[in-house]
């Protein structure tokens, strides 16, 4: 979305364990202010926070002139696929769909409900993870399990991190002088959570995330795929219930679970010492996201980038070397010298031979939620 409508927005991106924020003035390119508040185990108390100090004087802000407060919400199911103004029916709808994202929404909701005790007055608007993802094709987002268990249950694909997906792919269709639509182009978002996303001409048409955001890539706590057997023989073999399972997948799997750390650059710190479980991660980390960019290519039969982003995308060069290691057969080739080191900026790292080119360009959830919340109530 380009800036078609001023504003300031408050947004707020309230995760499983962190509130990112920033208050966005449409018309500037900077954050007036931003901001990231770690291991937050009450979203209420840490909303309240972060209100109280914008509200200092020298904070940059005056928050009298806030146009909306625009909230990030993970899951918003098949109802809500646009930018959406927040009442309390909808407050209600989304503390629904947490079942369906058990680490985020009802963080998002904790959020909400802070931040419209504090601004009563200003719209709130949501802006949800799955709404990019609402062009799927029917044939990606549906599950080959029976049809009217499936239909009944809403069991099918939605995909998540749509907001970030949608930024990085317009962004780096302009940084590559080319309109959206004349691009096909495969974005990692490797964070804490992580997937994968098919952009082509500027739409999402396949996602590595399911009904929930368990599936896919390797996370940092999360398993990814998985046959589902595991969870019935776990069930039958060691006892767990299903909220035992769940656990194990949700939050001591992945790299935590396969070495013990969650946060890449600890696991990196083993692997360096010699750690065979940490190098071993790494392998199956690379080797899953190695996977979603072949099967994506297959699916788009041809793809002009791919980009990587957030946490472990933007600041970790051995992992982006991993996830490319061996493809230049497939006309992805990656330049170790342009490559290196963490980028804080978009940086082009495929050498100037490779057909397919590979971008860093770091994601804006928060700049995207505030444009699309400044133009939701405009
Ligand atoms: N310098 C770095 N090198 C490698 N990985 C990093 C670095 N900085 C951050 N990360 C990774 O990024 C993750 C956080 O990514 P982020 O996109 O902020 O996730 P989330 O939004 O899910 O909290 C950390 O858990 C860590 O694994
Ligand atoms: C959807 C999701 O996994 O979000 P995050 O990466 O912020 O945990
Ligand atoms: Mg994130």
């Amino acid at each position: 979305m380009s800036v078609n409508y001023t504003g300031i927005a408050l947004v707020l991106n309230c995760g499983s364990s962190s509130i990112k924020y920033q208050v966005v003035d449409t018309t500037q390119d900077a954050p007036l202010a931003s901001g990231l508040v770690e291991r937050v185990t009450d979203h209420n108390e840490g909303v309240r926070q972060i209100i109280a100090d914008l509200s200092q004087p020298g904070s940059g802000v005056d928050l009298s002139t806030l146009t909306v407060v625009g909230h990030r919400v993970v899951q918003g199911g098949s109802e809500f696929t646009a930018p959406t103004v927040v009442t309390d029916e909808v407050e209600d709808h989304i503390a629904k769909l947490s079942t369906l994202a058990p680490l985020h929404n009802p963080a998002n909701l904790a959020g909400i409900t802070a931040a419209r005790a504090a601004f009563p007055e200003i719209p709130h608007v949501v802006v949800f993870d799955t709404a990019f993802h609402a062009t799927l094709p029917e044939a990606a987002y549906t599950y080959a399990i029976d049809r009217r268990v499936a239909e009944e249950h809403g069991v099918r694909r939605y995909g998540f991190h749509g907001t970030s997906h949608a930024y990085v792919s317009r962004e780096t269709a302009r940084l590559m002088g080319k309109a959206p639509e004349d691009v096909n182009i495969i974005v990692l978002h490797l964070g804490n959570g992580a997937s994968a996303c098919a952009v082509q001409g500027g739409r999402s048409v396949d996602t590595s995330m399911g009904l929930t955001p368990l599936e896919g890539l390797v996370m940092g706590t999360r398993s990814g795929d998985i046959d589902p057997a595991v969870v019935m023989h776990l069930g039958r073999t060691a006892g767990m219930d299903v909220d035992e399972v769940d656990a194990l997948l949700n939050r001591q799997s992945g790299m935590l679970g396969l070495t013990g750390y969650s946060d890449m650059r600890d696991v990196w710190t083993a692997a360096d010492q010699g750690d065979a479980a940490a190098k071993l991660g790494l392998e199956v980390y690379g080797r899953r996201i190695k996977g979603y960019i072949g099967k994506y290519l297959a699916e788009m039969g041809s793809v002009d980038a791919i980009v990587f982003t957030a946490g472990v995308g933007e600041n970790d060069h051995g992992v982006r070397e991993l996830a490319t290691k061996g493809l230049a057969g497939l006309g992805i080739e990656l330049d170790l010298e342009r490559n290196d080191g963490r980028k804080k900026q978009a940086t082009l790292v495929s050498t100037d031979a490779s057909p397919v080119q590979i971008w860093v360009v770091p994601t804006n959830e928060e700049r995207e939620i505030a444009l699309q919340s400044v133009a939701a109530v405009s």
